[in-house]
């Protein structure tokens, strides 16, 4: 028998079935679950908006972020609220036990100490948040791996990272700073000051130590590549900013094909370098002292250890190289940024930082040893990561119920540790949280914190930034030699605009008048 569509009754009937359970995976995923989690979080304290179907919170948290980065504000205003006015109004609203709505997903705000320690402790059950699918054409690599590829891939990387390795890459954040400085004194007129915008200049600097320290010898093909790393990530920027449609991603729109076209020649080129370096290993040639190269040798001493399995393939490490652009260069540069306008706005902190570098390199090249016992320059990096971190939140989701303190969070919560409110709490730094005064580091981070995870600029526990030693390197690196060549201050056309775009970005730019010395 046949229905009036032409469809045996049989074949109508399953029809009928699938639609109905796609129509119920659909409401439950708008309406009934949101709901189940919003109940479950209510009951145990929680306070939060009601749940509106699909948008949640969506377009407050749009508004939000729209006004507060419409207005300009003063130096010494609290940036908080300008960076991440979402958390900031819902904390305001509903005090600390409290949640978001991100569409159909609760986001809670977890602002306890012990509470943040266990979150980034249990990386099994606190996972990264899936990221939009147009990231997978940017890198993927460790940062975004969970189990035990995360864990496998972690351990071959973590040797290129030990302190003894960044010792070797300091000629390269050398050689970037040199052209920086260079460049800066054609600049300086007869008068020996000019104003310039800092900010692309040091994003250069760290654009050139990334291509370096990844590709040694092979920096012109590395510089190529990470330019091409930047153009996809304009493209990727731009995706994020249109409606995105689930599957979007297949169709060849002009920003796909290009998109596509970048991911593979940046694949190529990294092959060819990699194929390259394989090849002059095997016939005996010294190892190269570069990411990459370090990478290639942890990685066979594994495969050596314990056979293929726990090595990585090519394709591993062509992501993990693509990675190193987006995880070590803005980073970096976000914090030399703020470092330049925090010493420009207290010139004594300037010239007590000044007075150190020359103290201890006089006017030559500093040197490994010498960049560890900078103490006044270290205390006035971390009190640059405690007022500007560069990542203002960490974030993950709950894969299962889980407990965490004397809560039990539902599976498919998301959780987030605003780095940034916490950094700016009066409660745990004082009533001067605002102010810029490096002396609470004197006596190191964890005197200055008294133990507690409350000061995380490279996140926690087992997935803590890997690079945090070989940013903060390059940043004192840079930091005394360009304090040894030159002054700087603020130049009235400086506009104060600390925004959030990924990192934390001076939307204007950071125009700075320098001094030659
Ligand atoms: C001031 C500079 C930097 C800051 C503030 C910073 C911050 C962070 C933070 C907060 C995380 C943890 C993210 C999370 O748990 O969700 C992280 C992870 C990571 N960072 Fe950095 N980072 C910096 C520089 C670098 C550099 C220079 C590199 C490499 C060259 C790097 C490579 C990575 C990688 C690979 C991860 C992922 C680690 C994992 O998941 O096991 N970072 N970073």
């Amino acid at each position: 028998m046949q229905t009036s569509y032409g469809l045996t009754v049989p074949l109508f009937f399953s029809c009928v079935l699938v639609l109905l359970a796609l129509a119920w995976r659909v409401l439950n995923w708008v309406w009934f679950h949101p709901k189940k989690l919003e109940k479950q979080l209510r009951e145990q304290g929680f306070r939060g908006n009601p749940y509106k179907i699909f948008y949640g919170d969506f377009k407050e948290i749009s508004t939000m972020f729209k006004e507060a980065n419409s207005k300009t504000i003063n130096l010494s205003d609290n940036i908080v609220p300008r960076i991440i006015p979402h958390i900031h109004g819902i904390l305001n609203k509903y005090g600390k036990k409290s949640f978001l709505w991100f569409g159909p997903k609760p986001l809670v705000l977890i602002m306890d100490s012990g509470l943040i320690k266990e979150v980034t402790q249990k990386i099994q059950v606190f996972q990264k948040p899936k990221s939009n699918p147009l990231a997978k054409f940017l890198a993927t690599g460790v940062v975004s791996y969970e189990g035990d590829k995360w864990a496998k891939q972690r351990k071959v990387l973590n040797p290129a990272f030990h302190m003894e390795k960044l010792k070797l890459m300091l000629p390269a954040f050398d050689q970037s700073a040199t052209d920086m400085l260079s460049k800066w004194e054609d600049m300086v007129s007869e008068k020996g000051s000019i104003e310039v915008d800092v900010w692309p200049n040091l994003q250069t600097l760290t654009s050139d130590a990334i291509s370096r320290t990844a590709f040694g010898s092979s920096y012109e093909e590395g510089k190529r590549i990470f330019e091409l790393q930047r153009e996809q990530a304009e493209h990727f920027l731009e995706a994020l900013r249109s409606v995105y449609f689930p599957g979007l991603r297949f169709l060849p729109t002009k920003r796909n094909r290009r998109m596509k076209r970048i991911a593979k020649e940046v694949d190529d080129s990294i092959r060819e370098i990699i194929n390259t370096r394989l090849k002059s290993t095997r016939a005996g040639e010294r190892n190269h002292d570069d990411l990459l190269g370090l990478l290639l040798e942890s990685n066979s001493q594994e495969i050596g250890k314990h056979g293929n399995k726990v090595g990585m393939t090519i394709q591993d490490v062509i992501e993990e190289c693509k990675l190193f652009y987006f995880a070590g260069q803005e980073t970096t540069s976000v914090l030399l940024v703020w470092t330049m306008i925090l010493l420009s706005r207290f010139p004594d902190w300037q010239s007590r930082a000044r007075e150190e570098v020359l103290q201890i390199f006089g006017s030559n090249k500093p040197d490994f040893d010498g960049l560890n016992h900078l103490k006044i320059v270290t205390m006035i990096l971390n009190e640059v990561l405690r007022l500007y971190p560069p990542l203002s939140t960490l974030t993950r989701k709950t894969i299962e119920e889980t407990k965490l303190g004397n809560l039990t969070l539902p599976a498919g919560v998301m959780v987030t540790m605003p780095i940034m409110t916490i950094h700016h709490d009066p409660k745990i730094w004082g009533e001067d949280v605002q102010e810029f005064k490096p002396e609470r580091f004197a006596e190191g981070v964890s005197n200055a914190t008294k133990g507690q995870v409350v000061f995380f600029p490279f996140g926690w526990g087992p997935r803590i930034c890997i690079g945090q030693n070989f940013a903060m390197l390059e940043a004192k690196l840079a930091m005394a030699m360009i304090l040894q060549r030159f002054s700087f201050e603020l130049s009235p056309s400086y506009t104060h605009a600390p925004r959030s775009s990924i990192t934390l970005q001076p939307q204007y730019g950071a125009h700075l008048i320098l001094h030659k010395l």
